[in-house]
């Protein structure tokens, strides 16, 4: 269901970039109508691209951690058909500049959990939706804001990719089973497992501020990189680690599992005790009452409470 008529009808495109990934390019566009500030996605038409609109609309519906999709339209330039996506405008860009920009103090347990529990929130969503995402990274994590307490949303679902659409479902009778290969029967379990092994690329990145896996040549992936990985060999260096709690550590160590079946799943991480003791409103109390004088006081009301809740007790107990 897309829109035929020209874009700029309703969109006036600003011809500042931006972003500009391997498959597409982004705009800010302006809505003539109501003035909003939004995000154009220009795709060549294919099938991938229409692929990445169905998967990017199915999955932002009732999800507050994936990008909004607010219009798509087809439209032809300069003869080559075009698919266009419209979306809410990120005002904060991407995590990864925000990263970089903190290069010198990563962020504190507390505000990674923050970003960690979006993210996990978002891929949840997904994978109970049987999508996978397939290319989880900090250039496809979008703030709202440039503020700290800005909303993380995911984007870009141009490798994502939906459980059961194979050509011949795997659970209709007219498929022989004798000659299935596991890899077909594991192959969307391997997807998602991908995405728990990025997120945790991703929440090691948040905590220290550099990647586990790197090759010391700078960006281009070298062959000993490339066994580092699939051999899951990484540190937690002294320097930046030590203060970090060994939850998160091990929470990171089940993610960057090697086996994607011994790998952690979604719902291991939504209810791993590093996760839920840092985001549970109880730990943001105690933060908030980190000051040790109101802690005191509080201690001090809540024992004088309890006297008084004893004495009437023993008032009650005297007229009984
Ligand atoms: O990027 C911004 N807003 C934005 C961006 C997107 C967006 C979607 C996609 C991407 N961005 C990229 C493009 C390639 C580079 N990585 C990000 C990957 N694929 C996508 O599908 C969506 C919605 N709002 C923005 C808006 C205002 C200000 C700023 C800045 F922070 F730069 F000032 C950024």
């Amino acid at each position: 269901a897309t829109n035929r008529n020209n874009i700029t009808d309703d969109y006036e495109i600003s011809p500042d970039a931006l972003g500009v990934g391997i498959n597409g390019k982004v705009l800010k566009c302006k809505h003539r109508r109501t003035g909003q500030k939004c995000a154009l996605k220009i795709l060549k038409d294919s099938i991938k691209a229409r692929q990445e609109v169905i998967l990017h609309k199915k999955a932002c519906e009732n999800c507050q951690y994936i990008v909004q999709v607010l219009d798509v339209y087809e439209n032809k330039f300069r003869s080559q058909r075009c698919i266009l996506i419209v979306m809410e405008c990120m005002e904060g860009g991407e995590l990864f500049n925000r990263i970089q920009q903190r290069n010198d103090n990563p962020y504190t347990e507390r505000d990674a959990a923050r970003y960690i529990l979006m993210i996990v929130q978002a891929v949840n969503h997904l994978h109970k939706m049987d999508i996978a995402h397939r290319d989880l990274k900090p250039e496809n994590l979008l703030l709202t804001n440039q503020s700290n307490d800005a909303i993380l949303k995911l984007g870009d679902f141009g490798f994502a990719k939906e459980g059961h659409n194979e050509p011949l479902p795997l659970t209709s009778p007219l498929f022989t089973p004798y000659y299935v290969a596991p890899e077909i029967l594991y192959h969307n379990r391997y997807d998602k497992a991908c995405d728990i092994w990025s997120m945790g690329v991703i929440m090691y990145i948040l905590l220290c501020g550099y990647p586990p896996f790197f090759s010391e040549g700078g960006h281009t992936i070298s062959s000993r990189m490339k066994n580092k990985i699939k051999t899951g060999d990484y540190r937690f260096p002294d320097a930046e680690w030590r203060n970090i709690s060994s939850e998160a550590k091990s929470t990171i160590q089940r993610m960057l599992t090697v086996d994607p079946v011994q790998r952690i799943t979604i719902d291991g991480i939504l209810t791993s005790s590093w996760l839920t003791e840092l985001t549970s409103d109880r730990a943001i109390n105690m933060n908030a009452l980190q000051d040790v004088e109101t802690r005191q006081q509080l201690e001090a009301a809540v024992a004088s409470a309890t006297d008084d809740q004893r004495r009437i007790d023993d008032d009650l107990d005297i007229e009984i």
